[in-house]
């Protein structure tokens, strides 16, 4: 098991998340959910199916508006900002589905990011040295991701499990301040997800990271603590070994396919 550093329990808070309420007409998905992450924290995002996990890493990434309540990151109210906005404020998102361009290669797809960051960061545009800065910062961020000695593929000929370690390099070329996670490892093998986990827990301390993920595995390797949701309500927030020890998550997942692998450490049953 990974040492999960600094706990982040002091410190600023990177996300703070108010009272979000979800309704979808009669149905509460969320019921005024509130917790805070310092910066720098990984903060893992579980429980069981219908939880409101989803629901809420879409409001904080800007997918759904929250009925009530309030989303702050760096202390600015960032509720009602569209998606394509919060990037502005170092709010970066990888989704679950994929948003890059299969037929352009692996250099082309962090290029084109690191670009676009560089016309936000620069107000006029110097094309000759730009270009050649962009091309070594891609190449950083490809060696970062581990895809070093794959640009020229087009990024449609990755493995499943590179195409995510890519999103994650086109994330990190927008300088995200709070990298937000749909289930990463979702589809991976576990030797891909290994590589994952590496590659998050590798990332620059000051970086606050958000995932919603069902692999539980990954979950305790990296997150520095962990929110458990249930039936749409905040039910702990803790260390992996708090959460793993709480009886109410324990009777939460109970049922769940997934509570072995909650309750006992794997590595030590096999
Ligand atoms: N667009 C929607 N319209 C109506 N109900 C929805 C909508 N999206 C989610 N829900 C409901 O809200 C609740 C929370 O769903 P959500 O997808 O956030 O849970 P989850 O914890 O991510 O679940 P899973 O682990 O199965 O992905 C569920 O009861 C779900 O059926």
């Amino acid at each position: 098991m990974a040492s999960n550093g600094a706990s982040g329990m002091s410190g600023p808070i990177a996300v703070s998340l108010h009272d979000i309420t979800v309704r979808f007409g009669r149905l509460t998905a969320l019921d005024s959910v509130a917790f805070d992450v310092p910066a720098g924290q990984h903060r893992a995002i579980i429980g069981p199916n219908g939880a409101g996990k989803s629901t809420l890493f879409g409001v904080v990434a800007g997918t759904h508006r929250p009925t009530s309540g309030r989303v702050i990151v760096d202390g600015d109210d960032i509720t009602s900002l569209p998606v394509h906005r919060r990037a502005d404020v170092g709010v970066i998102t990888t989704f679950q589905h994929s948003s890059l361009f299969l037929r352009e290669t692996v250099l082309e797809n962090v290029l084109l990011a690191v670009a676009r960051k560089a016309r936000v960061a620069h107000r006029w545009f110097r094309p000759a040295t730009a270009y050649r800065e962009q091309l070594e910062r891609s190449a950083e961020l490809l060696a970062q991701v581990g895809l070093a000695g794959r640009e020229a593929l087009p990024a449609g000929a990755l493995s499943h499990g590179e195409r995510r370690q890519l999103e994650v390099g086109v994330a990190l070329a927008a300088e995200p301040r709070v990298l937000l996670l749909d289930e990463p490892a979702a589809g991976m093998s576990p030797a891909e997800t290994a590589r994952l986990s590496e590659l998050i827990r590798g990332l620059p301390a000051e970086m606050t990271v958000l995932l919603v993920e069902h692999d539980l595995d990954l979950v305790f390797d990296l997150a520095h603590e962990v929110t458990v949701l249930h039936l749409g309500q905040l039910l702990t927030t803790g260390s992996v070994a708090q959460v793993r020890a709480n009886e109410d998550v324990q009777r939460a997942y109970l049922g769940a396919a997934d509570v072995d692998e909650l309750f006992f450490d794997r590595e030590e049953t096999r």
